[in-house]
């Protein structure tokens, strides 16, 4: 079943599963109470999702109790918090897994002595070690098997240990109930640590701020501060909720939220963001969200979303666990019957090695394989200001051939500085810059924000403005005193008004030097133009370098002139498009995609290219932070840097093969020890340590994706 988030089901945080075994008892559990029509567990990210009939939610208590019943605690959809995050995470030895391993270590070091003392008492000590190590699993099984599951790694775990105690090999028995313990702890390691690893971004905001009533400070818990309230923020301090700057400046140190290595100076009317620290200055700062909202509870919540959404590889593995357990039996039973009828095996050895076939088939490894490397590739990620919304978008970012970038904003810094001004038919200059000016003081286009900025060192006084408006991808207009007035790109103006050969050869000369020209007409003569140049960032050449190094091709398409698109193009070295309006970019995105040269991801702020994000494989937004970006793009940047997208890959790239050397390590181990035991060679507990070597060995390698190096 596949199931999303939406209004008929709810999302539940579940504690205590660690592998798709507990993932499929949980499942099992919570379609049966009434109500349930469906869930989908995931035990990476602690997530239960249950689906009903919309208007008759199920019994919430009832979920509860079902899960309860098999060791798991069910706890509501409430905000990640310090203490809960903190309180969920015990140490190992406070776990009912750590403390199975504790007793039956033990047990079983305690039978070892006795045996060596008193050899009189035979097998007895290593048979109560078994039983007692026994018990949890029996119990699990045993409620697995009410909710009807009934090839549970426990069950399998019960019939083997029955057994060997049947046959009489005691001492083996009481190791596999060990190891089985110890396996089972180390299967949840990894996520644990992913979790952790996120739910640490939300011990950096401060619990307490200095909120200003008037103008004295009061402490006051961070979460309860509103909107419109202001707080104080000293040097050295975190800052403790998103906001404005209203007085002061200082260098702020955002590396913890958006993985940004660069203090940057802000000052009035910056936005700040909580969790980020306060270097050098004391800073007055107007909220603008409450805690809740905030974006380093909005990065958290969409982790845990994105932790908790299966990517395609995952749930090829839990269909495969699904089938592989009975035919593990069946084979199990093969090869305990058939070789004393076929060729007159004794039946102990038949059944000895039917045993162990058994135990080395415990799929734990394989389950935990792929779902432990990619909470931890998310994680990491996360951590470096790189969002990813789940294993599907980070599969597909792996497999990228080509990316899109925007040029505004994205290639360049998107702070666009005036250059020249020119004016024509008997205007003066200043005159032509007043009226363009005027037109852009309601745009909010980084062309317009830098018109108005030189208007005003100019100290030119803005005339009114009747019936201003917008025309996206092609400039504004309106009327200024009696005069219908049109400030737009030079291929507009041209289809509006008649521009001369000299004012085509002026502007084209700026255009080549990669400047953006807009044109001001009055009526239908052009009457002056105003030159613009967006520096490219700092960062752009070594971006576009490392995707060179990954081999994926970068396109630059852009909504400029195509010769200014040319020109940044060419200092850059990246192949350049322009004059596309956002539809002509979704479109160029998709032709690659229908003529196999993708898959196509593509780079934006988010605001005006919401159509090419969505058509491409991936849409990734970059910016600071933006509302839209984050929550409308399939990935994000949060740091504002060109590298981010390079990174972006590689990290998706690691963990896809992180997860490929999972399941070969896992699977590989299984055949090899499949194959030994059937035939023989190798006995009970090799097999047991098989398949805990094999979760060391997978949780180990998923963990070298936190430390993931970009
Ligand atoms: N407010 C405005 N004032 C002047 N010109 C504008 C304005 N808005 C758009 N234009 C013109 O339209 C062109 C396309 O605008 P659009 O917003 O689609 O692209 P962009 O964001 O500037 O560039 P890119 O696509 O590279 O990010 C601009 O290059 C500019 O010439
Ligand atoms: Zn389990």
């Amino acid at each position: 079943m596949t199931l999303s988030a939406g209004d008929t089901t709810r999302r539940y945080r579940v504690s205590g599963m660690d592998c798709g075994g507990c993932e499929r008892k949980a499942v099992a559990a919570a379609t049966r109470v009434t109500g349930v029509t469906g869930a989908e567990a995931n035990a990476a990210a602690g997530t239960l999702l249950v689906s009903f009939d919309a208007g008759t939610p199920p019994d919430e208590a009832a979920i509860g109790q079902a899960l309860r019943g098999l060791g798991y605690e069910l706890k509501t959809n409430e905000p990640p918090s310090p203490e809960s995050s903190a309180a969920a995470e015990k140490a190992w030895w406070q776990t009912p897994k750590g403390q199975l391993v504790l007793v039956s270590g033990a047990l079983l070091a305690l039978a070892g002595v006795l045996h060596l003392l008193w050899p009189g008492l035979g097998d007895a000590p290593f048979v109560v070690a078994t039983l007692v190590g026994l018990y949890p699993i029996v119990t699990s099984a045993w409620q697995a098997l009410r909710v009807g599951e009934v090839f549970t790694i426990e069950s399998l775990m019960t019939v083997a240990a029955a057994g060997a105690l049947i046959i009489g090999a005691a001492a083996e028995s009481a190791v596999v109930v060990v190891l089985f313990a110890v396996g089972e702890l180390l299967e949840g390691v990894a996520s644990t640590q992913a979790r952790r690893s996120i739910s640490a971004l939300s011990a950096l905001t401060p619990r307490t701020a200095r909120r200003l009533d008037g103008d004295e400070p009061v402490e006051v818990a961070a979460d309860s501060l509103v909107p419109g309230e202001r707080v104080l923020i000293r040097p050295g301090d975190r800052i403790p909720c998103d906001g404005r700057i209203v007085e002061g400046g200082s260098h702020l140190d955002e590396s913890p939220v958006n993985g940004e290595a660069e203090p940057r100076y802000k000052s009035v009317d910056d936005e700040v963001l909580a969790g980020t620290v306060n270097r050098d200055g004391a800073l007055t700062v107007a909220v603008t969200r409450r805690a809740e909202d905030n974006t380093i509870a909005r990065i958290i919540r969409l982790v845990e979303d994105a932790q908790a959404a299966k990517a395609p590889v995952a749930r090829f593995i839990d269909r495969f666990a699904r089938w592989y357990m009975p035919a593990v039996v069946a084979l199990a039973v093969a090869l305990a019957v058939l070789p004393p009828l076929a060729v007159g095996m004794a039946w102990s050895e038949s059944v000895y090695r039917a045993l162990a076939l058994l135990l080395i088939a415990c799929p734990c490894a394989l389950v935990i394989s792929t779902p432990a490397a990619i909470a931890a590739g998310l994680s990491s990620g996360a951590r470096h200001g790189l969002l990813i919304k789940g294993g599907a978008v980070l599969e597909s970012l792996g497999k990228l051939k080509v990316v899109a970038l925007d040029k505004t904003g994205t290639l360049t810094a998107g702070i666009p500085e005036v250059t020249d001004v020119l004016a024509w038919q008997s205007a003066d200059e200043d005159d032509v810059l007043r009226r363009a000016a005027a037109l852009e003081r309601e745009s909010g286009h980084p062309i317009a924000a830098a018109i108005v900025a030189r208007a005003g060192e100019r100290g030119l006084d803005l005339p009114r403005v009747e019936n201003g408006r917008a025309l996206a991808g092609i400039g504004v207009a309106g009327q200024v005193a009696g005069d219908d007035l049109t400030l737009a790109s030079p291929a507009y103006a041209g289809r509006i008004a008649v521009l001369d050969e000299a004012a085509k050869a002026q502007m084209h000369a700026l255009e080549e030097s990669g400047k953006t020209v807009a044109v001001l007409v009055k009526g239908d003569v052009a009457v002056g133009a105003i030159a613009l140049r967006d520096e490219p960032r700092e960062d752009a050449r070594d971006g576009l370098a490392a995707l060179a190094r990954l081999g994926v091709r970068a396109v630059m398409l852009s909504g400029d002139n195509p010769r200014s698109a040319a020109a940044i193009g060419k200092l850059l070295g990246i192949e350049a498009y322009g004059g596309l309006m956002p539809e002509d970019k979704a479109a160029r995105v998709a032709e690659w995609q229908r003529d196999g040269e993708g898959p196509a991801g593509k780079v934006g702020d988010g605001i005006n290219d919401a159509p090419a994000l969505a058509s491409a494989d991936v849409g990734i937004a970059m910016g600071s932070g933006t509302d839209v970006a984050l929550e409308t793009a399939d990935a994000a940047l949060l740091k504002n840097r060109v590298t981010g997208i390079a990174e972006l890959i590689g990290l998706s790239r690691a963990t896809l093969v992180n997860v490929k050397t999972n399941v070969a390590l896992a699977l590989g181990l299984k055949a090899v020890f499949l194959v030994t035991t059937a035939l023989g060679i190798t006995g009970l507990w090799i097999a047991v340590m098989a398949d805990t070597g094999a979760t060391v060995l997978v949780t180990l390698n998923a963990m070298r994706l936190l430390r993931h190096r970009y």
